[in-house]
């Protein structure tokens, strides 16, 4: 990010009206720890299944859990994603550490350095996406309330058989406010929807990808697009992307900013409790959800 912020500002505010996704070089997040983050989650998945297992859960209120989808294709469900994932908290970074993982033995150390480095990076970006919306800086900031909930999810896909069979990750929009994704480099499976069509988010070297979640959506009265996406598996290689996500508490209620509305750009959204949205986006489990969209006032 070494454009002047007057450039950088009218740059992502073009990114975040017709893409919804950004990808973020010059960010300052080291490379190394990066790199560090990738292979610690690699060590992670290759820890012996019977470890793993221990934290295999559905039960979203656990704070760390596993959980492993292609597993289901014992069983008689059908396959509907192939991937496993660790999911755990990134904030508050000093109560972190001993939640974490204990094995691989570093995990703990580099996810707690990763999160502080990410969570300086979340608010830069999200002050620059505020001014990309002609607002102050720290209007986003505010409108998303204290005590974020704050939710790092490493996604594995292992090699696929017959990858023309399943997905990775299904068709979605983040829930939340703001994604900062890290993917491992040489392999491609992240694609994005523009214009009714797939595109796909190559790996740039020491780039993370930046995407806008429904939050952001809502509170930029429908100017700023949370974007369907999904991942793709191969037959040959594994990878792995690491998602940092930002959003609000269940108790904050969100609607469209003030200052975007006037008699041109009337509400597009309710006001509700992101609890509300919640519980919307859980009743919909296992449907294409279309949950920001149970919010919207027709006009
Ligand atoms: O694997 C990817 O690149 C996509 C991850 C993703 O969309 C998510 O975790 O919400
Ligand atoms: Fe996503």
């Amino acid at each position: 990010m070494k454009d002047s912020v007057p450039i950088l500002v009218k740059k992502i505010a073009q990114a975040c009206e017709e893409y919804g996704f950004f990808q973020i070089i010059n960010h300052g997040v080291p490379s190394e720890l990066c790199q560090k983050m990738i292979d610690s989650v690699i060590d992670f998945f290759s820890l012996p299944p019977e470890e793993r297992a221990v934290l295999f859960t559905d039960d979203k209120t656990i704070p760390l859990r596993v959980s492993n989808y292609y597993l289901k294709a014992q069983g008689k469900d059908k396959v509907t994603m192939w991937s496993e994932t660790l999911a755990h908290p990134w904030h508050p970074v000093d109560d972190l550490f001993d939640l974490l993982p204990q094995n691989p033995p570093h995990y703990r150390e580099i996810a707690t350095q990763y999160a502080k480095e990410i969570g300086s990076l979340m608010s830069q970006l999200l002050s620059l996406i505020s001014m990309g919306l002609g607002l102050e800086k720290d209007i986003l900031q505010k409108s998303l309330g204290q005590n974020p909930r704050l939710v790092l999810q490493s996604n594995f896909y292992p090699p696929c058989p017959q990858p023309e069979l399943t997905l990775g990750l299904p068709t979605h929009t983040d829930l939340n406010a703001l994604t900062i994704l890290l993917q491992s480099q040489g392999v491609t499976g992240l694609q994005a929807i523009k214009n009714g069509e797939w595109i796909t988010v190559d790996p740039v070297p020491n780039a993370l990808v930046v995407n806008l979640g429904d939050q952001i959506q809502v509170l930029s009265n429908g100017r700023f697009k949370s974007v369907q996406h999904r991942a793709v598996t191969n037959k040959d290689m594994y990878r792995v992307s690491i998602a940092m996500f930002y959003g609000p508490n269940k108790d904050i209620v969100i609607c469209p900013i003030e200052d975007l509305i006037d008699e041109h750009h009337p509400p597009m959204y309710r006001k509700y409790r992101y609890g509300e949205f919640l519980e919307e986006f859980r009743r919909q489990e296992g449907t294409r959800r279309r949950v920001k969209e149970m919010f919207e006032l027709k006009h």
